[in-house]
């Protein structure tokens, strides 16, 4: 079973968009633990509509926090302390996709940073990077931290016009596992998201929807 925490450079980097493909790709269930801001729709509802299995089930967020700002800071607001204690993944037997807020050192609490929380689960990881000026450095220091804390990369994936230049120095620098990657699309909609989800579908290794073989 692929259990896998979504994460990325940062915010706005499109986990949310591998989040729904990754999830129509295994049929699997979803989970965005911690959701800061509402309106106008959360990451699950968003990826709910992106995808049409009727295998995957969503999972209730432990925090809807109202502002759309780092999770600590949304929590204060609502007089709210997350703490580690109050997360425990769903129970489910199907895959499960689990999607952070904003990066990885994002903080949940005083002292509680999303890195806490991804350890805690211990989850593989998949991290999106999205190809901006500055995504190189951005990209590393995640991977770096990820390894520092013994965080195992599933797969790394590359969002925006390709840019072979970045992406060629981060593979060979570090060596992780590339998935296919995300080119910038008119408009996110299912058709886009189905089409995504059979590319991903094959490097996991299932080449027909449900049949599997040996993951790399
Ligand atoms: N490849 C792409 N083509 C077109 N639009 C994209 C692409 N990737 C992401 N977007 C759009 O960029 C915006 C941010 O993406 P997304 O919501 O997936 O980010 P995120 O990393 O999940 O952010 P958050 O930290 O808030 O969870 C969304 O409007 C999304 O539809
Ligand atoms: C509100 C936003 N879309 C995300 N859910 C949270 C992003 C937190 C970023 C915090 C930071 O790194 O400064
Ligand atoms: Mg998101």
């Amino acid at each position: 079973m692929e259990k896998l925490f979504i994460t990325g450079i940062g915010t706005d980097v499109g986990k949310t968009l591998v989040s729904a493909i990754l999830t129509e790709a295994l049929q699997a269930d979803y989970w965005k633990p911690v959701q800061a801001g509402l309106t106008p729709t959360t990451d699950a509802a968003t990826v709910r509509g992106l995808v049409q299995n009727q295998t995957s089930r969503f999972h209730p967020e432990r925090y809807r926090l109202q502002l759309p700002a780092s999770p600590h800071a949304a929590a204060a607001a609502e007089g709210i302390t997350l703490r580690p204690e109050d997360f425990q993944l769903p129970a489910t037997d199907n895959h499960l996709i689990v999607e952070g807020a904003g990066g990885l050192l994002v903080p949940l609490a005083p002292g509680l940073l999303m890195a806490d929380l991804m350890q805690q689960f211990g989850l593989d990881v998949v991290v999106v990077s999205r190809n901006y000026l500055g995504s190189i450095n951005h990209t590393l220091l995640t991977l770096e931290a990820l390894q520092t804390r013994g965080l195992r990369v599933r797969g790394l994936v590359f969002n925006g016009e390709p840019n072979p230049a970045t992406e060629d120095f981060i593979c060979q620098h570090t060596g992780v596992p590339v998935m296919p990657r995300l080119r910038a699309e008119a408009e996110v909609s299912p058709a886009v998201v189905s089409r995504y989800a059979a590319e991903f579908r094959a490097w996991f290794g299932l080449a027909v929807r449900g049949e599997s073989h040996s993951a790399p």
